[in-house]
């Protein structure tokens, strides 16, 4: 999934560190008071933060230099000066952050909150109440800062989907990923037109964006090698969970359930782990579907066994909106009980 890989190069720089201070205490009744001069504040880190509520880089498309605060001066009474804030960036789960120049690997931001500091701040200097001694006891000179730590990093992510799309082949896995977000996959009457996986993005809104997986379609025996096989479900191995895609056109008696049921045994002999996923149901192709008495009964059945059940037409656009949101639901649901887990 090459063309997924979103990369920017940006510039970072830690804040300098404060320059310490040469005074002197001045008091009433001792006009030539000791050395005084605090030291200066340390200059803020730059530091990349992971999240899971990015998930692109685009922001970074725009804004090239991010430099951290310097620390304050020191001043007189050996007071210190206050050190600089960090910069915090926040950059999607799945960022690889490199060195430009060398290439190196600084950090590879895995997990939610995880953290990295691409460029530290400057040490405050020393004021000149540090380097009094016996025999200077009156020394008139001070650290300056130190200069922060700058350079060119890359950020790389490689877009992880969020839910896969299953389902046979033609039940329109495509349409639909066409229809939940700005994807332009192949769409074809016939079996096995999509060849290898589709990422596409979907946004209910700024904050709420998820990316879903369209995948080829399975058949039965596909552990045997039928149809195109089963490799390409690797691609969905780290989604949060699967959207069931079945057909529902003029279908007879069990024909959407036998479909997918025999969909989840080609998931089981791939690997339990991707079978034990949470799965929703989405009943596709309704205004193919004369008696639609049928998707109540089927609506019925599958919400007895535990599975939310949505019914839409990727073609006509029917039912799409609650299924947007009841992916964003079942996503955040997901998500909240594993940073449950994680604290
Ligand atoms: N009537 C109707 N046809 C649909 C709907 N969704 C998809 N189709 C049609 O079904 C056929 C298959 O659609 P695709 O989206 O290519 O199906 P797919 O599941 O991606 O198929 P593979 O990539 O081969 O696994 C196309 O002719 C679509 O136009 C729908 O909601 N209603
Ligand atoms: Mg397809």
């Amino acid at each position: 999934m090459e063309k997924f890989v979103d990369r920017v190069k940006i510039f970072v720089k830690g804040g300098k560190g404060g320059d310490g201070a040469v005074a002197f205490l001045r008091e009433k009744y001792r006009p030539k008071g000791g050395p005084a001069g605090g030291d200066g504040g340390k200059g803020g880190d730059v530091i990349l933060v992971a999240t899971s509520s990015k998930h692109t880089l685009l922001d970074f498309k725009y804004k090239k230099h991010y430099i951290a605060q310097n620390g304050e001066p020191g001043k007189g009474k050996k007071m210190h000066g206050k050190d600089g804030e960090d910069l915090i960036i926040y950059v999607p789960v799945g960022t690889v952050v490199k060195d430009a120049q060398t290439g190196e690997v600084i950090c590879d931001l895995v997990k939610e909150g995880q953290k990295c500091i691409v460029a530290k701040g400057g040490k405050g200097g020393r004021g000149n109440a540090r380097f009094a001694t016996p025999t200077n006891q009156a020394p008139t000179y001070a650290e300056k800062g130190q200069k922060g730590e700058e350079r060119w990093i890359i950020l790389e992510l490689k877009l992880i989907a969020d839910v896969g799309l299953v389902g046979f082949p033609n039940a329109g896995k495509s349409t639909l990923l066409s229809r939940l977000t700005r994807a332009k996959p192949k769409i074809a009457d016939y079996p096995f037109t999509t060849l290898s996986p589709n990422l596409g993005v979907m946004e209910l809104d700024w904050e709420r964006r998820l990316v879903i997986a369209d995948i080829p379609g399975l058949i039965e025996d596909a552990h045997k090698g039928a149809g195109l096989g089963h490799e390409f479900l690797r691609h969905i191995e780290r989604t949060k969970f699967l959207a069931h895609v079945i057909d529902v056109s003029d279908f007879r008696e069990r024909e959407p359930v036998q479909a997918f049921e025999a969909i989840n045994r080609e998931l089981e002999l791939y690997s339990p782990k991707l079978a034990q996923k949470p799965q929703i149901v989405v009943a596709n192709k309704i205004d193919a579907l004369s008696d639609r008495s049928l998707l109540s009964e089927l609506e019925k059945y599958f919400k007895e066994k535990g599975y939310e059940f949505y019914a839409v037409s990727a073609l006509t656009g029917e039912g799409i909106e609650e299924l947007k949101e009841g992916l964003w639901k079942k996503y955040e649901e997901i998500r909240d009980k594993e940073s449950a887990q994680v604290t």
